[in-house]
């Protein structure tokens, strides 16, 4: 069942612009210069139920414009979008409960109220019956390790902690459907660890859908099974991580650990040099070729360990980017 579908969606956004100097903006009162962006561009994609997609894209590229747009905080210029059989834009009273919306720049707690507080508001708006709000908020404070904070103001929390109060406010009604937007900026590597690993168990346990942007490859190397790539508005790339990493060219990378010293004029007879610090290395090589240059790789060098992955996702992004003209 697809849990979202989208055709031919665009956003054009009119804008005035305000120009700079005093007589300029004088002038400006009486012939307001009107300036027209076209942040997202007939894009279609459908996601299933209890998929996790990242969506991806430079800086400007329209993903919180297309999430906006999913969640019906915007209206489409164009193009029709379903959202758990719902269209976005009517912003019923039904749909609103079915979903929720994280976005890591905005916060939603009430600052000067304790967590606990804005909950118990959570509790009324969505109409989520007593016993059932006391169990998630038990096991969502508890897997996010704040049972011990909910009494104080959110204000007083750190950005971790407070991020991980944002999750569970978006939580507690049970939502089929998550749209986060950057939902680890700002944490540390552990809180950004912590809420990763919660979020994988509710998508085993509960069989959510997720769709995730983040500038950040560990969460979505961690969460995400499939990848949209919108770039200028437009979808650029729409396939499993594995075939974003082989997407252009299909490149391995060899990490070898070695007795001896490592010689760059040697690696470099094998492959691209990425790193070497005397005992280690990084090489680049086609993949069709890596099972080859393992082999002479351990016929001539005294290896400690050697192993072969897939080039990072950042590499494969900045490839995909360049290649659309347009480098992040
Ligand atoms: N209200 C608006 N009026 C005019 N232009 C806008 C408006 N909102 C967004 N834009 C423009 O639309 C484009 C897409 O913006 P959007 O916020 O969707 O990008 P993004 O992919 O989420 O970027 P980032 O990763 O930086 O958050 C940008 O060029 C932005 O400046």
């Amino acid at each position: 069942m697809n849990v979202i579908e989208v055709e031919g969606l665009s956003k054009t956004f009119k804008f005035y612009r305000k120009p700079q100097g005093l007589s300029a903006s004088l002038k400006n009162l009486w012939r307001r210069q009107i300036e027209y962006k076209e942040a997202v561009k007939d894009v279609s994609f459908s996601i299933e139920q209890g998929q996790v997609v990242a969506f991806l894209g430079s800086n400007g590229a329209g993903k919180t414009t297309t999430m906006k747009m999913l969640s019906g905080i915007l209206h489409p210029t164009q193009g029709k979008i379903k959202v758990l059989g719902h269209t976005p834009s009517e912003r019923e009273e039904r749909f609103k409960k079915r979903f929720s919306i994280l976005m890591g720049q905005k916060h939603q707690l009430w600052p000067d109220l304790p967590a606990i507080d804005s909950f118990t508001l959570c509790q009324r708006i969505y109409e989520i019956p007593t016993s059932l709000y006391k169990q998630r908020l038990a096991r969502l404070s508890e897997v996010l390790s704040v049972s011990h904070l909910l009494d104080i103001q959110v204000r007083r929390l750190s950005l971790g902690e407070r991020m991980k109060m944002e999750l569970i406010a978006a939580l507690l009604h049970g939502p089929e459907l998550l749209f986060l937007d950057e939902p680890t900026i700002g944490l540390d590597f552990l809180s950004q660890r912590a809420v990763m690993r919660f979020l994988q168990q509710l998508v085993k346990e509960d069989n959510l859908t997720i769709l995730l942007t983040s500038h950040n490859m560990a969460d979505i190397s961690a969460l995400c099974e499939r990848v949209l790539v919108i770039q200028n508005g437009q979808l650029i790339f729409d396939d499993g991580i594995a075939s974003l990493q082989n997407s252009l060219g299909g490149l391995r990378r060899i990490h070898i650990e070695s007795e001896t010293p490592l010689h760059s004029d040697l690696l470099r007879r094998y492959g691209k040099v990425i790193n070497n610090d005397i005992h280690r290395a990084e090489l680049e090589v086609a993949d069709g070729a890596a099972n080859q240059v393992l082999q002479q790789l351990l016929n001539e060098i005294m290896i400690k360990d050697i192993r072969v992955s897939a080039p990072p996702l950042e590499d494969s992004l900045e490839r995909l980017y360049s290649h659309q003209g347009q480098v992040a």
